[in-house]
C-alpha cells in the first residue's frame, strides 16, 4: 500500500465492490464534466470571434456554450447525489470489513495493547474519510483530464501559455505537504483522543458513575479528559495552521502565473497578434483551471487522508494475516491422555517480563484441576494460553500429544467452554445470553433451560417479565440485571456445550458469597458429569477460595508465574508449605471472622 496508484486502486475497488453501477456512473460523469469545461472555453472564444467575423456562427457558438454549461450544472448535481449515496455504501462495506478483520484475528493482542488500540480507533473513525477519498480520487482524475484539455486549448493561443499548467504544480505539492502535516498530527494525538474518549465513556457509565461520585473524583476525571482534549486540540490546531500556510504558499504561486498569463495575452491582443476571443477564452479557462485545480487539491487532500486510514487498514490486514493460526490438525473427539504443558514461558507481546516461566504441567483427561495463587500470579494468562488467545513465547502445549499450535484453533475452541472474571454482558434475550455459549444451539430452549438450571440461573430467568424471552441490558431498553445475576448467566453460557474437552471457570464469581460460589463451582463440576467423563473432559477451576479449590482432583499453586506446588488437597496439606499455610489462614478467617 505504498504507492499512490495502489491506494487509488484499493479505494476504487472498494467502491466497485459496494456498488459497481454507481461507481461507473460517477467516473463517467466526471469525464463528461472535464470535456464540458473545455467545450465551454471554446464556445466563449468562438462566440467573441464570430460576432466580429461571422455573425451567422454566433447561434451555434451560443448553443455549444449553453450545452456545455447545462452539462456541467446537471453533472454536478447528479454526481453529488450519487457520491453521497455511494459514500454511505462504501462506509458500510468498510465497517463490515473492519468488523470481520477485528473479530477474525484469532488472538486478542490487538484488543489489549494501547498501541494497537490507537490504530484501531483511527480506522474506526476514518471509514467515512476513506469512503470520501474515493470521490477525491475520481474528482482528482477528472480534474487532471480537464487540466490537460485546458492546456491544449491554451497552447492553441500561444505555446508559452502551457506554462500556466506548470503553475498548477505548487498548490498540489503544497497541499500534499499540508496533508502530511495533518496526518502526522492525527497519528500523534490518537492516544490522547482515545484516552479522552475512554474517560468520557467512563463519566457517562452508570457503573463507574457511582464510584466517581462517592470518591468525589468526577471533577478530576472531567479535568483529565479536558487535559487530553486540550493536548490533542493544541497539536491539531498547530498542525492546521502550518497546513494552511503551506496551502496559501501554493496558491500564491499559482496566482502569480494566472495574472502573468492574462497580462501576456492582453499584450498580444493589444498588438493585434491575437483576437479578443482568445483573451476571453484564456480568462475563462484560467478561471476554470483554478476551480479544477482546487478540486484536484481537495481530491488529493482527501486521498492523502484516505491513504493514511488505508495504511492503518492494511496494517490490520497484515496483523490478521500474521496472526493467522496455521494449525489444521484435528481435535480428538475425546481426550484419551490429557493436556501437557512443556516448558511453557510467556511474556505479553511488547513486554519483556515473563508472566509465566518454564511451566510444566499435566492436566489429566477426565479430572478437575484447580489453579490457585495470589493476584497477578499468572492464572488468567495460563487460561489465555490454553484457549489459544495467545501462543507461548517458548515451550509447547500439547493436546493428547499434538501441539496446540498445530491444531485447528476454531475446532479446539468449539470444544472448550469458559466463564471469565471479566465476562460478557450480551444485550440480547435472556435465553440467547445463555444459548450463545453454543452457537448452533442458541435458540434450543431445552438445552438453554438445562444450562440455566445447572448454573442456578433459572431463578434469575424466572424473575424476568418474559422469562427467557426477556430482552436484557439498558442499551436496547431491556431489563437490567445485578452483577451476580449476569454472572449466573455467564456461567450458564459456559455450561451450554455438553461435552467440552476443556471447561474453564476463571472466577466469574466475585459477586457471590462464599457458599453461593462453592455451590456454583460444584454445579459446574457436576454438570453433565457422565457426558464429560465419556469425553475425557478436563475441568479447570481458578479460584481464591480454598473451600472451593479442595473439590478438585489436582491443585496447582502458581507464584510469580511459576508452579511452586501441585497435588491433591490431602497431599498438599500433608506436605505443608505455601498451600497449607494459605488454606489454614483462610479457614481461620472464615471460622473466627464475622459471618459472611
Ligand atoms: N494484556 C496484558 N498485557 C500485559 N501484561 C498483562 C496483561 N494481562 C495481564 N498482564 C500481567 O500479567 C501478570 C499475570 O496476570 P494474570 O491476569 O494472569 O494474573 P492472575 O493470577 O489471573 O491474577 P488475578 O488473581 O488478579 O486474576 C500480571 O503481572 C499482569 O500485570
Amino acid at each position: 500500500m505504498s504507492g499512490r496508484p495502489t491506494v487509488v486502486g484499493s479505494i476504487l475497488r472498494l467502491a466497485y465492490a459496494a456498488d459497481a453501477k454507481a461507481t461507473v456512473l460517477v467516473v463517467a460523469l466526471a469525464c463528461v464534466n472535464s470535456v464540458s469545461v473545455a467545450a465551454s472555453g471554446l464556445s466563449v472564444r468562438w462566440l467573441a470571434d464570430s460576432a466580429r467575423a461571422a455573425p451567422a456562427m454566433v447561434l451555434w457558438a451560443a448553443l455549444l456554450g449553453a450545452l456545455a454549461y447545462a452539462a456541467m450544472a446537471a453533472v454536478e448535481r447528479v454526481q453529488h447525489n450519487v457520491e453521497v449515496d455511494l459514500t454511505e455504501r462504501v462506509d458500510l462495506v468498510l465497517s463490515q470489513r473492519l468488523f470481520r478483520l477485528t473479530g477474525g484475528v484469532p488472538t486478542v493482542e490487538h484488543l489489549e495493547r494501547a498501541e494497537y488500540l490507537d490504530r484501531l480507533s483511527q480506522i474506526r473513525r476514518g471509514t467515512e474519510t476513506l469512503a470520501g477519498a474515493c470521490w477525491g480520487a475520481v474528482g482528482a482524475a477528472s480534474s487532471v483530464l480537464s487540466l490537460l484539455l485546458s492546456a491544449w486549448l491554451l497552447a492553441l493561443v500561444h505555446p508559452a501559455l502551457v506554462l500556466l499548467v506548470l503553475f498548477a504544480i505548487p498548490p498540489l505539492v503544497c497541499a500534499r505537504r499540508a496533508s502530511g502535516v495533518i496526518g502526522r498530527a492525527r497519528a500523534a494525538v490518537a492516544g490522547a483522543e482515545r484516552r479522552e474518549a475512554r474517560l468520557h465513556r467512563m463519566a457517562t457509565d452508570a457503573g463507574a458513575a457511582k464510584e466517581l461520585r462517592i470518591s468525589g473524583s468526577s471533577a478530576a476525571v472531567s479535568s483529565a479528559a479536558a487535559a487530553f482534549w486540550d493536548e490533542a486540540t493544541e497539536v491539531l490546531v498547530r498542525a492546521g495552521r502550518r497546513a494552511a500556510l503551506w496551502r496559501a504558499a501554493g496558491w500564491a504561486l499559482f496566482a502569480l502565473g494566472y495574472i502573468g498569463a492574462l497580462a501576456f495575452v492582453a499584450l498580444l491582443v493589444a498588438r493585434g497578434e491575437r483576437t479578443p476571443g482568445d483573451l476571453l477564452m484564456v480568462a475563462g479557462l484560467s478561471t476554470y483551471l483554478r476551480t479544477q485545480l482546487n478540486n484536484t487539491v481537495e481530491g488529493s487532500t482527501q486521498l492523502a487522508e484516505g491513504r493514511h486510514v488505508m495504511a492503518q487498514f492494511t496494517w490490520l490486514e497484515r496483523h490478521a494475516a500474521d496472526r493467522r493460526h496455521t494449525g489444521t490438525g484435528r481435535v480428538p473427539s475425546r481426550l484419551a491422555d490429557g493436556i501437557h504443558l512443556r516448558g511453557v514461558s510467556f511474556a505479553y507481546p511488547g513486554t519483556d517480563t515473563p508472566v509465566l516461566q518454564d511451566v510444566n504441567l499435566f492436566l489429566r483427561a477426565g479430572t478437575t484441576v484447580a489453579v490457585v495463587g495470589f493476584n497477578g500470579a499468572g492464572k488468567t494468562s495460563l487460561v489465555k494460553l490454553l484457549t489459544g488467545m495467545y501462543e507461548p513465547t517458548s515451550g509447547d502445549i500439547e493436546v493428547d500429544g499434538t501441539a496446540l499450535r498445530a491444531i485447528d484453533l476454531d475446532a479446539w475452541r468449539s470444544r472448550t467452554s469458559a466463564a471469565f472474571q471479566d465476562f460478557w454482558q450480551p444485550q440480547v434475550s435472556a435465553g440467547q445470553a445463555i444459548g450463545l455459549g453454543d452457537l448452533p444451539h442458541v435458540d434450543d430452549r431445552p438445552a438453554v433451560a438445562r444450562a440455566a438450571a445447572a448454573a442456578n440461573a433459572d431463578t434469575v430467568v424466572a424473575g424476568l417479565p418474559a422469562g427467557f424471552d426477556t430482552r436484557l441490558g439498558r442499551v436496547f431498553g431491556g431489563a437490567d440485571l445485578s452483577h451476580g445475576q449476569w454472572q449466573r448467566l455467564a456461567t450458564g453460557r459456559a455450561l451450554m456445550r455438553a461435552t467440552p474437552l476443556l471447561a474453564i471457570l476463571d472466577e466469574p464469581t466475585a459477586a457471590l458469597d462464599p457458599q453461593s460460589e462453592h455451590d456454583l463451582y460444584e454445579r459446574f463440576v457436576g454438570a453433565g458429569r457422565a457426558d464429560r467423563a465419556a469425553a475425557g473432559s478436563i475441568t479447570l477451576l481458578v479460584s481464591h477460595r480454598f473451600s472451593t479449590v479442595r473439590m478438585a482432583d489436582h491443585i496447582v499453586v502458581l507464584a510469580a508465574g511459576s508452579v511452586v506446588q501441585e497435588g491433591s488437597h490431602e497431599q498438599l496439606m500433608a506436605a505443608g508449605g505455601h498451600y497449607a499455610d494459605l488454606y489454614r489462614t483462610q479457614s481461620r478467617a472464615y471460622t473466627a471472622g464475622p459471618a459472611l
